[in-house]
């Protein structure tokens, strides 16, 4: 097949960690004859030096024309003032919301060699197979914003928290559409003790479940329970569905059950099969430019946006056997690695090449 794929490495590792990206794509273009093309644009930190701006236009249509997107990372210290007006994670809000992107699907599997490398007890995580549905483009991130001094001495933010019944029932229904392919439960995760959105999240999840998936087992946590049982029995989770902010908090804390951070891939879906494929970490500025970056998270990205963009199952399950692979033999950076045994980021991605079948 042919396909164009807009990459956006960002700042920090990202680059890094597109580039092995890149060579896997390449890698499954010449092994099963398909015609990948890439065009390439700037986004967050990089941007705003080179055009004042985190998410220029022309970046922008990059994306609108591509059938997929493979994003690195944005951010860093250099562009962390408080007070600055532009900043680089708009570039990201941005992009998301342009492209509608409203579903972010987190998968985290531990494998028993991942399991012996968790900070946590092999026999809890070992097992854990869940898909965590994290809502994109509501809630508070995008709310109303504002900031202002009630007094001299005083100052007043104020963050706005906003969720519509559809954009509820939309990432409810993906979630539930995804079950269905695995083991048919869904744990929707709010704040409804305290919060309105929670609340109506809460009765539009149950309501479009029991009037449009009664096959599927449907059970609502609150978030902050849902923090100590992903610790206490991470392996009952099937597919998680929550809201913007809880989504991102809690699949960091997941990300601890596989072991890194730096092994999470995500997918951001709207409703065509365009979409925007990422790691969930950051541009780790403590790592940045040493060569020594976990790049599995974005490769296992890259397999997401050819299962979900592309449609091509075998290939995105030949580049993840080849991910797991790479992680049984022992070749880890040192964010997995035992001390003295660390590979490079581009030692890693080479490993991986090798394994694709
Ligand atoms: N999607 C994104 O672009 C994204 C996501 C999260 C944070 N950020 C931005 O990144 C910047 C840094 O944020 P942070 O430090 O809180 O989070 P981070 O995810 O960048 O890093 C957290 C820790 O995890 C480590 N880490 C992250 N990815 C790794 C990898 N692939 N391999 C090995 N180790 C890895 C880092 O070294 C660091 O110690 C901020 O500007 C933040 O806004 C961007
Ligand atoms: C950088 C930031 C805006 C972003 C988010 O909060 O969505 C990140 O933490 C993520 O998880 O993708
Ligand atoms: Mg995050």
């Amino acid at each position: 097949m042919q396909a164009t794929i807009a990459l956006l490495p960002g700042d920090g590792i990202g680059p890094e960690v597109v580039a092995e990206g890149v060579e896997v794509l390449k890698a499954v273009a010449e092994r099963y004859g398909h015609s990948f093309s890439f065009s390439e644009g700037l986004i967050g930190g990089c941007a705003i030096d080179a055009h004042g701006t985190a998410l220029p236009e022309a970046t922008v249509e990059i994306c609108q024309a591509a059938d997929a997107v493979l994003l690195g990372a944005v951010g860093g210290p250099k562009w962390d003032d408080p007070k600055a007006k532009v900043r680089p994670e708009q570039g990201l809000l941005g992009i998301r919301k342009t492209l509608g992107l409203y579903a972010n699907l987190r998968p985290v599997a531990v494998t028993p060699a991942l399991a012996s490398r968790s900070p946590l007890r092999p026999d809890l995580v070992e097992g854990v197979d869940m898909l965590v549905v994290r809502e994109l483009t509501g809630g508070i991130y995008f709310g109303e914003k504002t900031s202002f001094y009630i007094r001299p001495d005083e100052e007043q933010a104020v963050d706005t928290c906003v969720y519509t019944t559809s954009e509820i029932e939309r990432v409810v229904r993906r979630a539930c559409e995804l079950a269905r392919g695995r083991r048919g439960k869904v744990t929707s995760v709010d704040k409804a003790n305290v919060l309105e959105t929670s609340r109506l999240w809460r009765r539009v999840a149950s309501r479009v479940v029991a009037e449009e998936f009664p096959d599927i087992q449907l059970e609502h946590i609150l978030v902050d329970a849902c923090a100590m049982h992903l610790l206490r029995r991470p392996a009952d989770f099937d597919v998680i569905v929550t809201e913007n902010m809880f989504g991102d908090i809690l699949t960091d804390e997941a990300s601890m059950l596989a072991g890194s951070l730096g092994l999470l891939p995500s997918a951001s879906l709207g409703k065509g099969k365009a979409g925007l494929y990422e790691p969930i970490h950051g541009s780790a500025p403590d790592i940045a430019g040493k060569g020594v970056a976990n790049p599995l998270a974005t490769i296992l990205s890259v397999a997401l946006l050819l299962r979900y963009s592309l449609g091509l199952n075998a290939e995105a399950e030949a580049v993840e056997k080849a991910v797991y692979a790479t992680i049984d033999a022992g070749i880890l950076t040192g964010d997995l690695a035992p001390a003295g045994q660390a590979r490079s980021t581009k030692e890693v991605g080479a490993a991986v090449l090798e394994r694709l079948g």
